[in-house]
């Protein structure tokens, strides 16, 4: 599927202090429908930040933020709820209920979401959730039994089973072995073939951002200095930019 021209996420002049610490300096970015950006940036620049400011866990200072069509800031209540119903936030952590079975982790923001579910649409929604991931066989054992990479598909499934318009990845790799790696960039790129969403994925690895990253943007000093392709941004001889690759990069 290939991103339209259609701008689901606008920020324009986004600022955020903590006392005197600046976090973000004046961020103004435009998310298409159905593109994959990937926000790269060094530990501490602001990226779990805009996160939260996106799905209204932040208020920013100054600056809009626009996320399907609605000013996050004048979200109230029960907006707020229809909300985060569109925009799933796949966690690092995974965080799954360790005391639930798979089949329950995955019930539970439907239960909690989506009113008047009979019990045959609530199994279906969990069937076909867990075939998207790979992993229809994991449904009755704890997340205690699987591995990280299963646990990351599985936390990712119970973010799809809503069918979000926008998916938000914090690290989707962090910690994965490098074929691990592969398979969660594969099902990123497959979510959007699937639902059309837009995604935001968050991550230090740049091999994820090579391979789901239509458009790649890296946080520099609190703003968005370079933002395009993986090869446009990494063809800038700026030596944060390069320090960047060369830390993290064997191709
Ligand atoms: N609620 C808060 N109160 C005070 N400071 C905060 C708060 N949230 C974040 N910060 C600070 O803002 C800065 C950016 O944090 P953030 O978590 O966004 O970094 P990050 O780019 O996501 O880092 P990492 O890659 O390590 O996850 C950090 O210095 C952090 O300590």
């Amino acid at each position: 599927m290939t991103p339209t021209n259609d701008p689901v996420i606008s920020i324009h002049g986004l600022r955020k202090s903590f006392g005197t610490m600046h976090v973000l300096r004046g961020i103004d970015l435009e998310v298409n429908k159905s593109e994959n950006l990937v926000v790269l940036g060094r530990s501490g620049t602001g990226k779990s930040v805009l996160i939260k400011i996106l799905v209204g866990l932040l208020k920013p200072d100054t600056g809009s933020v626009m996320v399907l069509g609605q000013d996050v800031e004048q979200l109230r209540d029960k907006e707020m709820d229809q909300f985060r119903q569109k925009v799933g936030f796949s966690f690092q952590s995974s965080a799954l209920y360790d005391s639930m079975s798979i089949r329950e982790n995955l019930e539970f923001p439907l239960v909690r979401n989506v009113r008047n579910l009979s019990r045959g649409e609530i199994n279906e929604a969990v069937e076909k959730a867990l075939d998207a991931v790979g992993l229809s066989q994991t449904i009755n054992q704890m997340p205690s039994e699987l591995s990280g990479g299963q646990r990351k598909r599985i936390g990712i499934a119970r973010t799809l089973i809503l069918k979000p318009e926008i998916m938000l990845y914090d690290e989707p790799t962090a910690g994965l072995d490098p074929i691990t790696c592969i398979e969660i960039n594969n099902l990123i790129n497959d979510v959007r073939e699937r639902l059309g969403a837009t995604s935001i994925i968050i991550t230090h690895d740049l091999t994820c951002a090579k391979a789901t990253g239509d458009r790649v943007a890296m946080l520099l000093d609190g703003r968005f200095e370079r933002v395009g392709t993986f090869d446009e941004v990494f063809a800038d001889p700026d030596e944060r930019v390069q320090q960047f690759y060369n830390y993290n990069f064997v191709n």
